[in-house]
């Protein structure tokens, strides 16, 4: 399975991660929402590169154009809540996508222990689609297996970028086992080493879902 980690390249990009990053910066939410749109962006453009192209005759005023643009049907899919800004940096690029949403949330036993919950999907077929699976976090892996699964109701798509921003190397490890080899590209802006007793990544940046959109009591 190819795994993508932008962090091995210097861009720009690694500027909008220290500010997600930031403790001092994060707080800003509306800079924080645009910079997680930003790197869907830059990410889309990227993962671009990667689809299927044929050459289109495009009519100009003054006569045709040869050019080569993607065949790809895309279906752009979000885990609620954190994310919806990093879907809508990719719908800004992919504008004639698909899209499709999941919820997923942890429901706590005790302070450590939860399950995953799924309850809510809204998605067009996806059979024989490019499907790309967009949330900003990857701590233990789960919440985007489970949407995975859910979205499997939907039918099989031809092939699956599963992209993220912050991923732990576990959850790298846990995709790479539970999505189909010959089909998955990971996606993500960095990889860190660690998650805590409360399954959230070490250093990473926190709560996603709260920096965006505030606290759920
Ligand atoms: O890999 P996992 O261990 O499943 O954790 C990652 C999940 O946690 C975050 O969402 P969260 O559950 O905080 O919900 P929110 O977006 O509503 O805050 C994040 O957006 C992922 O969906
Ligand atoms: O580190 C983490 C883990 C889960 N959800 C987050 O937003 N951050
Ligand atoms: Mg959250």
């Amino acid at each position: 399975m190819k795994v993508i980690d932008f962090s091995k390249t210097n861009s720009i990009l690694n500027q909008y991660i220290s500010e997600i990053r930031n403790v001092e910066v994060q707080n800003d939410r509306l800079r924080f929402r645009r910079n997680i749109e930003r790197i869907g962006e830059i990410m889309a453009y990227e993962m671009s590169k990667e689809f299927t192209y044929s050459v289109k005759n495009i009519r100009t005023p003054l006569g045709v154009a040869p050019v080569s643009t993607p065949d790809n049907n895309l279906v752009i899919s979000t885990i609620l809540r954190a994310g919806l800004p990093f879907h809508q940096g990719f719908l800004s690029y992919f504008d004639g996508a698909e899209n499709a949403f999941v919820s997923a949330y942890r429901k706590y036993k005790d302070t450590l222990k939860f399950d995953i919950h799924i309850e809510y999907i809204a998605s067009p077929r996806i059979d024989d689609k490019t499907l790309i699976i967009t949330d900003p976090m990857l701590a233990t892996g789960g919440s985007m297996e489970l949407s995975y699964q859910a979205m499997l109701t939907k039918g099989h798509p031809a092939e699956i970028h599963v992209a993220s921003i912050i991923a732990s190397q576990k959850a790298i490890d846990h995709i790479i086992n539970v999505f189909p080899e010959d089909k998955t590209t990971i996606w993500c802006a960095a990889i860190d080493p660690e998650i805590n007793e409360h399954s959230y990544i070490v250093p990473g940046l926190g709560d996603a879902g709260d920096l965006a959109y505030g606290e759920k009591e």
